[in-house]
């Protein structure tokens, strides 16, 4: 059979060396548009903020790696169309020539694209998206200008808070905005999320919430000055737009059933409306276990699931994608962060009835040095009590601690079954009664 994948970074490659590796009787063709292949934008802001050295760490497969495993892989190739009935993609390399590559099954791993508001300045120099390798390198470029001195970032998720924390590290001025009333609002309920905004906020990043840019205005050569807001207007040398992303559906949105968003709407096995495609990554939907509801949710993690599943079903192990969390993490100036499932403030707003319990406490008892304080929150359904979400945060590292609550909430486990859990205890590490438990017990019944 042969099998031809769109787009080679992080769900496409799952997908592709899950079949090399154990499907090897199938023909695997890949093709990419860009010039390189599994970039690790989460290393973006690492490197740009002089906490890792360099790019090329980013990194984790290669071209050649592929080839030797016996896939066929085009980069610098773009696929303009998809011809659904005779089963035929067409693309054209770097050098315009135009090709065609007839497939048995399709995957479509075309990813995501950030979100480009339409505001009036905005073809100037130094207004960046941060997606691609090449926007991350433009941008740390930019800042090694002499006349960037002043950085706004609009929108404080994970990108924008990141990026912020670099900016400043490179003895930035740093102005963060945000639409809603905090920083990761998709992420944190709102005494989670302040703790963070108190953190960027204390380390000299100035937070502008409730506040949307209008435009962009320039000076004479052509590059960014300034930012306009619905509040004011600010100085600003270099731009960083980082407000959310959507699917990119370019390819199969005229023939494929669509999510809300625009997402390919998959089943469990990554198959889409068409019985010869598969669609992974951000460019497809996923079953939340947490709302137990379809969902879209733009990780690196749920795309190399996504690729793995995809992989065996096409390979010819029929099997089913478990769901997923949607869990998530954040480490800005050394501060913690680490959520799963939904928060109080996403259950209401899918119309859930939900309950929560708060705790904190010290990481490890009083009487250990090195400790800190660690906030929890587990959020549960009303009447089922079935744990729905949890969120910590610490200068302490109990960023492990979350995968147990993925756990339980792939398992329907109650907070009352928390509550009795096994939990270990040694003073290295946390308390007899730790803050996890405790949660759990001092749920409302
Ligand atoms: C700065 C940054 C930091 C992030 N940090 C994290 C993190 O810490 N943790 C986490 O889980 N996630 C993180 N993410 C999100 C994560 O990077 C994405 O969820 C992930 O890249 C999705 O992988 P994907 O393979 O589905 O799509 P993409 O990475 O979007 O890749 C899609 C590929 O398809 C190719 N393509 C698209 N259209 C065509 C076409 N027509 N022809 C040929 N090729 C095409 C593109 O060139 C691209 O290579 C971060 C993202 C960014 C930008
Ligand atoms: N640590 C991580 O796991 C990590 C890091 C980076 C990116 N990612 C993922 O990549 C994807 C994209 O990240 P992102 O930061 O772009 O999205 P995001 O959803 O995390 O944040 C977007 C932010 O923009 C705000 N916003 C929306 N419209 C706005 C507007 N017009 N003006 C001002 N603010 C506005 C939202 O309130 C939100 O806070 C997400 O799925 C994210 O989870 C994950």
């Amino acid at each position: 059979m042969k099998i031809v994948i769109v787009g080679t970074n992080h769900a496409g490659i799952a997908c592709a060396n899950t079949l090399l590796k154990q499907y090897n009787e199938h023909e695997v063709v890949l093709l990419d548009r860009n010039t390189n292949l599994s970039y690790l934008g989460c290393g973006t802001a690492l490197v740009v903020g002089r906490q890792v050295q360099g790019f090329d760490g980013l990194f984790y497969e290669r071209k050649e790696t592929l080839e030797e495993k016996g896939a066929r892989i085009s980069l610098e190739t773009t696929v303009t169309h998809v011809d659904f009935e005779q089963k035929i993609v067409y693309a054209k390399d770097i050098n315009g020539n135009e090709l065609e590559e007839s497939y048995d099954k399709l995957v479509l791993a075309t990813g995501s694209k950030p979100i480009a508001p339409n505001l009036p300045g905005n073809d100037l120099d130094g207004i960046h998206y941060l997606k691609l390798y090449q926007e991350g390198k433009a941008v740390d470029v930019d800042l090694d200008r002499d006349d960037v001195q002043n950085v706004a970032v609009i929108g404080a998720g994970y990108i924008g808070v990141e990026i912020a924390e670099a900016a400043k590290r490179r003895g930035k001025n740093v102005r963060l905005f945000d639409a809603a009333d905090t920083s990761l609002s998709n992420y944190y309920d709102k005494n989670f999320a302040t703790k963070m905004d108190s953190v960027l906020q204390e380390n000299g990043i100035e937070t502008h919430f409730e506040e949307l840019a209008t435009g962009y205005e320039g000076d004479e050569n052509g590059r960014v000055r300034k930012v306009t807001t619905t509040k004011g207007e600010y100085e600003a040398d270099l731009v960083v737009n980082a407000i959310g992303f959507i699917p990119n559906n370019d390819l199969g949105k005229d023939h494929l059933e669509l999510f809300g968003n625009g997402a390919y709407l998959v089943d469990l096995h990554q198959q889409t409306s068409d019985p010869d495609v598969y669609a992974i990554g951000d460019c497809a939907t996923l079953y939340s276990n947490a709302s137990q509801q379809t969902e879209y949710i733009a990780l690196a993690s749920n795309a190399v699931r996504s690729g793995l599943v995809a992989g065996h079903n096409l390979g010819g192990t029929a099997i089913k994608s478990r769901g997923v969390q949607g869990s998530n993490g954040i480490s800005i100036f050394g501060y913690n962060m680490v959520s799963t499932g939904l928060s109080v403030k996403a259950a209401e707003r899918r119309g859930l009835e939900v309950e929560y319990t708060d705790y904190s406490d010290l990481q490890r008892p009083a009487f250990m040095e090195e400790n800190d304080e660690v906030q929890i929150r587990i959020v549960y359904e009303k009447e089922s009590r079935r744990i729905i979400g949890a969120q910590m945060a610490s200068m302490h590292d109990m960023s492990m601690g979350i995968h147990m609550f993925s756990l339980a909430i792939d398992r329907q486990e109650t907070i009352d079954e928390l509550a009795l859990l096994d939990l270990f205890f040694l003073p290295h590490f946390n308390q007899p009664y730790n803050y996890i438990t405790l949660a759990a017990l001092t749920a409302d019944k």
